[in-house]
């Protein structure tokens, strides 16, 4: 695949999701790094994002609940380079029953190369990352030479 770049701004789209064992997880974590999501645009699943926006005061837009839709609408928006980062607390071990749309959002994020934490490790380097704060490049796949490579 030929690729080509993505500048995420210093003020980021951050998509925000947890599985309903992580909630407390995620949320605690918001409220610790409250300071630092409060200068990037944040939206998240439908329960996640609204608890978010509930208990930390910080302006979630909230999609559909998950298994209603929600993890498809984010990663459509990973598609269209509208999500440049995802903070995804999925749950390793319950079952859900949406758990093709949950490949299919972290598979998104994977193609669209962006920076992904699942757990609360990872949302912690992110955080006190650079990328975090500043613009930065990625790599993304070349959709345009994709397409022309599949048409001609
Ligand atoms: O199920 C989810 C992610 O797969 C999250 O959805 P909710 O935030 O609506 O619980």
């Amino acid at each position: 695949m030929k690729l080509t770049t993505r500048l995420l701004k210093a003020r980021k789209n951050i998509a925000l999701v947890a599985h309903d064992h992580l909630k407390d997880s995620l949320l605690n974590w918001c409220k610790t790094n409250k300071t630092h999501l409060a200068n990037h645009d944040l939206c998240g699943t439908g329960t996640t994002g609204t608890l978010i926006k509930n208990e930390t005061g910080l302006n979630v837009q909230a999609m559909l609940s998950g298994p209603m839709g929600g993890d498809q609408q984010i990663g459509a928006l990973i598609a269209e380079g509208k999500i440049d980062i995802l903070i995804f607390f999925w749950d390793p071990l319950n079952a859900v029953p949406h758990d093709p749309d949950v490949k299919a959002l972290l598979r998104l994020a994977t193609v669209w190369n962006i920076p992904v934490a699942t757990n609360p490790a990872t949302a912690n380097a992110l955080v006190q990352s650079s990328l975090f704060t500043n613009e930065v490049l990625i790599d993304i796949p070349d959709y345009q030479q994709y397409l022309a490579d599949r048409v001609k």
